[in-house]
């Protein structure tokens, strides 16, 4: 266990250059499988599929997700596949993730006049720094936030302790626990505390979710109550696709429509998987792929080429705009590639025996893929640890799960739901960053030695926050 580190990616990325692409663990008395190629993961995700579509379960991921009912950690089974589908369906469809371009753009544009503010702050006099890494963090949970919940809650004292109370979660949540691992070594979980912190974190943010559900059914009363009483109609415009994930999901619990039942501890379930699943990763994209432009000037200029030609003098970026931006597209690739923000995605699990390139795999076995090591597979990429955009410019590989050198999204049925709404803030938010302003690193900092330490954890993210000076251009 010990060999693993503290960057398993990077650990088992060089065990599978020694011993290949299939590799047996033992974790403690967990059985598991790591796959660390293209073709491996191919035969996991599309050719012997059905058998991996279950997720290694623990006692940690149990209290914390309502006895696995919301959908990350769910079973295969009926009641997932429902979960599923209110998730592809009816909150992370193309169509919703369109009716929210308002949040985005509202959010993007706090960050823009932020970002504003800052560069106004003579450098000279230690000022001007930007902390970009909480910047993005703070608009990735905010954008999510109102998204999910109808409104923000990063704000003030009670934004202070949200945020807390979701950091502890997440960390709680990839989090080594013994239980699961040894077993016979449970107890330290007890004695260690982390029994207790998970139950403090699962009631905190039970009650933080009851709350937000209380508001909701009171705000459709009141709502209810108007409507009899005025009856301007025209003020509801009948737009069900900008309700929030929480109204969403309050009629389908109530009207139980197509057949789908979610009781109110599947609600919160669901509406907790979107708020960890969606936010530190989404972030997590924009602060690598400002890292890496930082660090390559030309990537960076002709990033800003691009976006300023096809915006031609306006400073408003539209999602036709966005269509036509190849090289931003093609940023976000190579920053998927080079940091997928799960670089061992979501554990999967056997659901019977298997034979996976001629290994026999017994039924229960954890699959672990290493989304990092294939991005980095010198077989598959030329100068594979090097920042380069323009090797997606003539080709068509993509990360929505049909091309196995690239699944920072996994793939398959199982494959994440939310691809559409993280790509959707990601673009919009780089683009406007690189049209209004030029970038440096404070104090003269080049490029090259910008340190590149990840942190630890289940989502990596730079280790030390991202700091940067911006000079705003015209378009500002
Ligand atoms: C850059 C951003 C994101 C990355 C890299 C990412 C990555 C992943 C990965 C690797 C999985 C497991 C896939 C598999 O087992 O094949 C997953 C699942 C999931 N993701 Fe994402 N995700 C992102 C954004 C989002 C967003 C924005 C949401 C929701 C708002 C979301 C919700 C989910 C959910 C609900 C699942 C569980 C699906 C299931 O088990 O069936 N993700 N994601």
């Amino acid at each position: 266990m010990h060999h693993l580190g503290i960057y398993p990616h990077r650990s088992l990325q060089k065990l599978a250059r020694k011993h290949g692409p299939i590799m047996s663990l033992q974790i403690g008395s967990v059985k598991a499988l790591v796959i660390s190629s293209a073709e491996a993961a191919q035969e996991i995700m599309k050719t012997n599929e059905l058998n991996f579509l279950n997720r290694p379960e623990s006692e940690v991921t149990r209290k914390l997700l309502y006895d696995l009912k919301d959908v990350s950690v769910a079973p295969y089974g009926e009641y997932w596949r429902q979960m599923k589908s209110i998730c592809v369906l009816q909150l992370l469809s193309n169509k919703r993730v369109q009716s929210i371009c308002y949040i985005r753009e509202e959010e993007t544009d706090l960050l823009i006049n932020k970002i504003g503010e800052g560069s106004r702050i003579d450098s000279s006099s230690g000022g001007g720094v930007l902390n970009l890494s909480e910047m993005f963090m703070t608009l990735t949970n905010d954008v999510v936030s109102r998204a999910a919940f109808g409104r923000k809650y990063s704000e003030g004292e009670s934004g202070r302790k949200f945020m807390k109370m979701m950091s502890e979660f997440v960390s709680v949540l990839g989090i080594f626990d013994f239980g699961t691992f040894l077993p016979w070594l449970g107890w330290i979980d007890r004695v260690n505390g982390l029994t207790d912190k998970v139950e403090r974190i699962a009631k905190e943010m039970d009650e933080f979710l009851e709350g937000v559900l209380e508001e909701h059914i009171d705000g459709d009363r009141r709502k209810k109550y108007l409507e009899r009483k005025v009856t301007r109609d025209h003020e509801n415009d009948g737009d069900q696709s900008r309700e929030d994930f929480a109204n969403v999901l309050l009629g389908i619990y109530k009207d139980k429509a197509a057949g789908i039942s979610i009781d109110r501890d599947g609600i919160k379930a669901l509406l907790v998987d979107i708020f960890s699943g969606g936010t530190d990763t989404t972030y997590t994209v924009l602060e690598w792929a400002m890292t890496e432009l930082l660090r390559h000037p030309k990537a960076m200029k002709d990033l800003q080429t691009e976006v300023r030609e096809i915006t031609d003098g306006r400073n408003e970026i539209t999602d036709q705009d966005l269509e036509k931006m190849k090289y931003l597209k093609a940023v976000i690739k190579e920053t998927l590639r080079l940091h997928p923000p799960i670089p061992l995605l979501v554990p999967r699990k056997a659901i019977k025996d298997a034979k996976i390139m001629d290994y026999d795999i017994s039924a229960g076995t954890m699959v672990i893929t290493n989304a990092f090591a294939i991005g980095r597979d010198p077989l598959l990429w030329e100068d594979a640890d090097e920042f380069k955009p323009e090797r997606f410019l003539n080709s068509c590989r993509d990360f929505r799960g049909q091309d196995f050198q690239l699944i920072p999204f996994g793939a398959g049925r199982r494959g994440c739901p939310g691809i559409s709404f993280a790509m959707a803030t990601n673009e919009h938010v780089l683009a406007n960053l690189v049209l209004k302003f030029d970038w440096n690193l404070p104090d003269g900092i080049k490029g090259e030695d910008l340190d590149m330490t990840e942190c630890t954890g289940l989502t990596i993210h730079r280790k030390f926050p991202l700091l940067a000076v911006a000079t705003p251009t015209s378009q500002f």
